[in-house]
Formats: structure tokens, sequence, C-alpha cells
């Protein structure tokens, strides 16, 4: 039988992110890094696949053509239905990628209509009368207003969707959603009539999601962030349950990259060097003066992994990061830093890790490419929105390995997510 329902993520966390929402609901899941190249057929015994991209931040062009790779390979596995994929926070620009990806895939699957919410209220995303909440505060008074690449200055979500598409976006507001599935489809109805193609949809809590699940159970193509996926598994008769989650037992070495700079992420690092654990700090200005800044997180790491977890870190405070990019440029700054971190992680695994955090998207993409990782199975959930993976290394061994979104996440995230494994994942 061919999967039920095939998801575009546009990036490598968010994907995790919606695998795990989608396992919880009682789906069986795989997430593949990419599209697989042509010819390679790959056997997936999965309920639902997640193609992770790295399309948030491309120019648009770049982003649709990826994304409609990743619908034809998805419908030619069977995908009932197409989910894509986005940040809780709605990140992107004027010129996309959102809205382009929309439309294109809009065109591609044949449909005149679909909805869009990032709500996520497990994390404190919230969508009231069509305006996005970043826990109590409105989305262009929270950090996000400050993002280098997609600073998000509107909080009105049908006006910054209106900006990055030709279709006229409409509004189904929280009374319709709390009215139920026959007042969400007959508000869909009405809305198609007019000519809308995309609605906001509200969602102030996981009853709401559920809600709209359940109403777009005949959309061919949702997009939303990864909340609405606790509504849509239960179309198809999936409930909850642990089986979904089973990954094999974890063992070998453990150890933490990160590379995130946002809020949470220094938050749990403060709180792991608290805690008196094996910490080696990175700093980009001695890579980019030539020090062997690899080989010296390697011996560190050596000596300490026998009493693990050990924290390789890159992580500072905006003040710091913003030091080292007037010194050396944002993008070469991240770009310097993202390459050392991955070549960290091919090490550790040289060195018998095979239990791995990796903190922050970017970072994520870079280490997952540089262990040669093509696909994930998702297990149990260590906070929300971030679970435990299983996957395959080229030479035939196997890691636990956990991408972590960098603002998601309890601050003592480092130790529980070991703490988890332990107790056993299966
Ligand atoms: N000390 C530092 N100085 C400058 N740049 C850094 C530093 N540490 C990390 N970086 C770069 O900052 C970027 C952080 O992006 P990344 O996506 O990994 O984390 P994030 O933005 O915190 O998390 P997310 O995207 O999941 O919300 C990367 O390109 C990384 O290489
Ligand atoms: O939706 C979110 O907030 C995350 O899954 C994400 O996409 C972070 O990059």
């Amino acid at each position: 039988m061919g999967i039920r329902l095939g998801c575009i993520a546009d990036d490598f966390t968010g994907a995790t992110d919606l695998a795990n929402n989608l396992v919880r609901a009682g789906m069986r899941v795989v997430q593949l890094i990419d599209v697989p190249p042509a010819g390679a057929e790959q056997a997936v015994d999965a309920d639902a696949v997640v193609i992770a991209l790295k399309s948030r931040t491309t120019p648009a062009a770049d982003a649709v053509e990826a994304s409609l790779r990743a619908l034809a390979w998805l419908r030619s596995m069977g995908a009932e239905q197409i989910y894509f994929k986005y940040c809780s926070t709605f990140d992107s620009t004027p010129a996309g990628n959102i809205g382009p990806v929309t439309e294109a895939l809009m065109d591609a699957v044949g449909t005149d209509f679909t909805i869009a919410t990032p709500a996520f209220p497990d994390n404190g995303r919230t969508v009231f009368k069509g305006h996005l909440f970043v826990g109590d505060v409105l989305l262009s008074d929270s950090g996000m207003r400050h993002h280098p690449l997609t600073p998000m200055t509107d909080s009105n979500l049908v006006s910054v969707l209106g900006a990055q598409t030709t279709r006229p976006v409409g509004l189904i507001d929280h009374t319709v959603v709390a009215d139920g599935v026959k007042a969400i489809r007959d508000r869909i109805d009405a809305l198609r009539e007019e000519g809308v193609g995309m609605a906001i949809v509200d969602a102030v809590s996981n009853d709401d999601l559920v809600r709209l699940g359940a109403a777009a159970s005949g959309l061919p193509l949702v997009t939303a962030g990864s909340g609405l996926a606790i509504g849509l598994p239960a179309n198809w008769g999936f409930e909850p349950s642990p089986a979904a989650a089973q990954l094999p037992a974890a063992g070998g070495h453990r150890a933490i990259v990160s590379g995130s700079v946002s809020v949470a992420t220094n938050r749990q690092v403060l709180e792991f060097l608290r805690s008196g654990r094996p910490a080696f700090s990175v700093d980009p200005l001695r890579i980019a003066a030539g020090e062997d800044v690899v080989g010296q997180a390697l011996t560190f790491a050596e000596s300490h992994l026998a009493d693990g977890p050990v924290l390789i870190y890159s992580t500072e405070a905006p003040d710091a990061v913003r030091t080292v990019q007037g010194r050396l440029g944002a993008a070469e700054a991240g770009e310097l830093v993202e390459r050392t971190l991955a070549r960290v992680a091919q090490g550790l695994v040289e060195h018998g890790v095979r239990r791995l955090v990796v903190a922050g998207g970017e970072t994520s993409g870079a280490v997952v490419q540089a262990l040669g990782i093509t696909g994930l199975r998702i297990g149990p959930q260590i906070d929300p929105g971030v679970p435990w993976c299983a996957a395959a290394l080229p030479g035939g061994d196997s890691i636990h390995i956990t991408l972590k979104s960098g603002n998601f996440g309890g601050p003592d995230f480092f130790t529980s997510a070991f703490a988890l494994l332990d107790r056993g994942t299966s």
C-alpha cells in the first residue's frame, strides 16, 4: 500500500517537528533528507513521509523547484494528501517562500483552495483573528522582528501571505473554528465561491486543530506549521499509540553539537555549563585565524566521552554573535561555524558517538549531510516539537540523533534528552 500523507518541509528541524506530531497521532513516519535521487528506489514502510528541504530562505524559484520535485516523488509513492510545512513563526519575506511554494503546489495538485495556519499551541504559537502570537506577544513584538533573514514585522498573516501570492487570501476565524467541522467546511465552500484561494485559519488550542484537521480531510493540499498534524491522522483511522514511536535500543557515546544562537539554546547551554559537565566552546575567530579547532574539540571530547555527554558549542548571546559577524560577515561566519561543527560531528561519530543531540536548524542540516544520513525513523518526543530519531550511517552502523529547533526545548534539554533514551525507546 502507498503512503497516506506526503509532507514537504522547508527546513530539517521543522521536518522532524512535523514528523513528531504525526507519530504522536499514531502514524509511522519516515523523514527523508531531500528528494531521493532518480532511480534510487527506496522501500518506504511508513504511513507518512516527510521530505526535508532547505528551502525556507533560498530564492523563491529554487524553493518552488525543490518543492515540486518533492511533490512528484511523494505522489509516485501514492500520497493521498500533501502537507506543506513551514515555520510556526511563518518565517518568510514578501518574496516568499510560503506564498510562491503554496501556489506552485496548488497548481500541480490541481486545486483552487488551501488553508494556511502556523498555529502550534503546545509551543505557544496561536492564531487569533488572523494574527500570530508567540507566547503572550504578537509575532511583530517577538524576537522574530530581529531575524537576520526573515524579519517578521507584521503579525497579520492575511496581509503577510497576501503580499506573497497572486491569489486572494481570506480568513477562517475562531468563531467558525469553534463551531466545528461542518461550519469550517461551509466557510471553505463560501470562500471558494468568492474566489479566495488560500485562507489563514485561526487556532488557539489543540481542539481547534483537531476540528480543522477533520474538516481538511477532503483537501488535496494543506499548508501549516506542525500543529495541524495532530488533527490529520485520525482521518485515516490512526489513533495515538506508543508503537508508532518505537526505535531500536540505543547505545554508544553521547554528545551534543550546538551551533544554534537562539534564546532557548543559550539557556540550555548555560544550564549544561552550570551543571559542571564537559563542554568545549568553538570560537569562530579562532577558526578564521586558521587554528585546528576541529582537532582541539575532538581531543577534548575524546578525554571525556567515557563519562559523557560532552557538549561542543558555538552558541553565544546576540551581542557576541554580532561582534563575530561584524568581523567575518554574517554569512561567512555562519558557514565557517557550520562546516566546523559538521566536521566535529563526523569525528565524534568516528570516536563512537551513537547518541547525538544537534541544536539549530542550519547546524542540523550541515551535520546530517556531513554524516551521510539520508533518512530518519522518528521515535519518542523529548519536548514538544523535538523527537529522538534513528538513522542508518553509510558504513552500515546506525545512530540515534535528535535535531532541535533553536527555540524549542526546556532549559535541561541537553540532559533530559539522554535520560529519555536511558529509560528505553521502545
Ligand atoms: N558564535 C557564533 N558567531 C556567529 N555565527 C554563529 C555562531 N554560532 C553559530 N553561528 C551560526 O549561526 C547560525 C545559527 O543557525 P541555526 O539554524 O543552526 O540555529 P538557530 O537559528 O538558533 O535555530 P533555528 O533555525 O532552528 O531556529 C548558523 O549558521 C551558525 O553556523
Ligand atoms: O515550526 C517551527 O517552529 C519549527 O518546526 C521550525 O520550523 C523551526 O525552524
